[in-house]
């Protein structure tokens, strides 16, 4: 093949969707109603197909997208923001009311759990029933077969009928079957996070392994997951598209935007003391969000008014990533009970030199405890958040400053 050649494949756009749009009704009998009337005025030559009426809604309006060769489209939004809609409607389980969808190639898909199985039959007569599907003949699916099952891990159940599998085990079928088959298109809906830890890393390597050939669309609520596998991304708001690109950082930013908890709660409180400040000292505020550089001091202002008398205490800082994942704790308050008490208030200020999180945002804990007893005093969700700022996007929680120098061997 020609290098010219070569590319064009590399290039072909596999997935193009024009305008797609769907609509749903909310309740079942008006549903109902209109889909007799619509029978009546002919179907699917609605002039109002574009319209809404009443008590119907856009589960999704107006969408458009290419997806080529080697890319992968991640699709995010928050419950019922349509992402699911779109899938089916890109399988063909769904009709949509505007719009087109051209796809090349075969489509392997994991949408709903156990859909595309038929439950009564065993795990390998589905395997045949769905390689069928996606166009190969009974030699073709031979030859994968043990393929398919090994990577199922199924080997002891495949002649069970799929109906008494449990939920991992028909994700597992589902994506072995979608995979295994090499598809031109894989479509792959939230279903992978009931697959145990082990099986979905090994996704992620097929996936990893395909990409190069194949379009990958891929529907999910783990931002972690979004980062490490899309390289274009559409951020979906009652079915519309509200960010769409290449910069999958800033729509998951969006994303991230949308819940974003600054309400601070009291989780525990045994009356001893409140918790009257909590300020970030340095940085900057931009968009109400203090800002400090990556490698800064993190310095934190506390002030406890006191209630009761307070002995010796523990000081614990927790901070949490834009997920609530706690990411790194404070180390404690070592000096013992000397903490001076002025006007029925101790002020702390913590110092962490150099902070080396990762750009992004981060929310911090607080919680006090007895030293002595080890009884909890005080503890307060998201008492503060902040921004760390860096011209680098990193994933993973921490970027460690280091050197790359010569090492010289003698
Ligand atoms: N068959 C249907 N009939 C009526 N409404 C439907 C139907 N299927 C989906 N919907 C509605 O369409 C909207 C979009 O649902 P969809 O499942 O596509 O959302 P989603 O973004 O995938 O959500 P999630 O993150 O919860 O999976 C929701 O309001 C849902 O209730």
């Amino acid at each position: 093949m020609n290098p010219e050649q070569n590319t064009q494949t590399d290039n072909e756009v596999l997935v193009k969707v024009e305008g797609l749009s769907k609509k749903f009704c909310k309740d079942l009998k008006t549903s109902l109603w209109y889909g007799v009337k619509d029978l009546m005025t002919g179907i699917g030559g609605s002039t109002n197909e574009r319209e809404l009426r009443p008590k119907e809604f856009w589960a999704v309006k107006d969408i458009n997208f290419e997806l080529r060769r080697g890319e992968c489209l991640g699709l995010i939004g928050h419950n019922g923001a349509g992402k699911s809609t779109l899938l089916k409607i890109l399988n063909g389980l769904i009709n949509p009311d505007a719009g087109k969808v051209t796809i090349k190639g075969r489509v392997g898909a994991l949408i709903e759990l156990g859909a595309g199985f038929n439950p009564i039959l065993s795990g390998r007569e589905n395997i045949y029933n769905n390689g069928a599907i996606l166009g190969f003949t009974r030699q073709e699916i031979d030859q994968k077969l043990d393929a398919i099952i090994a990577f199922a891990e199924l080997e002891e159940f495949i002649d069970m009928p799929v109906q008494h599998y449990s939920s991992g085990m028909k994700v597992r079928l589902g994506f072995a079957v979608a995979a295994q088959m090499e598809p031109d298109v894989l479509i792959i809906d939230e279903v992978l996070a009931v697959g145990d830890l082990g099986f979905v890393l090994k996704c992620f390597k097929t996936i990893d392994r395909i990409l190069p050939n194949t379009a990958v669309i891929f529907v999910s609520h783990s931002m972690p997951m979004i980062s490490r596998m899309c390289n274009q991304i559409i951020l979906m708001e009652k079915g519309q598209s509200k960010f769409q690109g290449e910069d999958v950082g800033k729509a998951i930013d969006l994303y991230y935007t949308r819940f974003s908890n600054s309400e601070s709660n009291v989780i525990f409180d045994d009356g001893t003391l409140n918790l009257e400040k909590a300020e970030i000292i340095g940085g900057e505020i931009r968009d109400n969000l203090k800002q400090l550089h990556w490698k800064e001091d993190f310095k934190v202002h506390l002030k406890f008014k006191l209630l009761k008398e307070l002995k010796d205490f523990e000081c614990f800082i927790i901070i949490l990533d834009k997920e609530q994942r706690p990411v790194a704790s404070l180390e404690r308050n070592k000096r013992n009970n000397n903490f001076t008490v002025n006007n029925n208030a101790i002020n702390l200020l913590v110092v962490h030199k150099n902070i080396q999180l990762s750009k992004g945002v981060y929310s911090v804990n607080v919680a006090i405890r007895n030293k002595g007893n080890k009884e909890p005093i005080f503890r307060m969700n998201s008492v503060l958040s902040f921004q760390i700022v860096h011209h680098e996007e990193t994933w993973e929680p921490f970027l460690l400053e280091s050197e790359f120098i010569d090492f010289k061997t003698i």
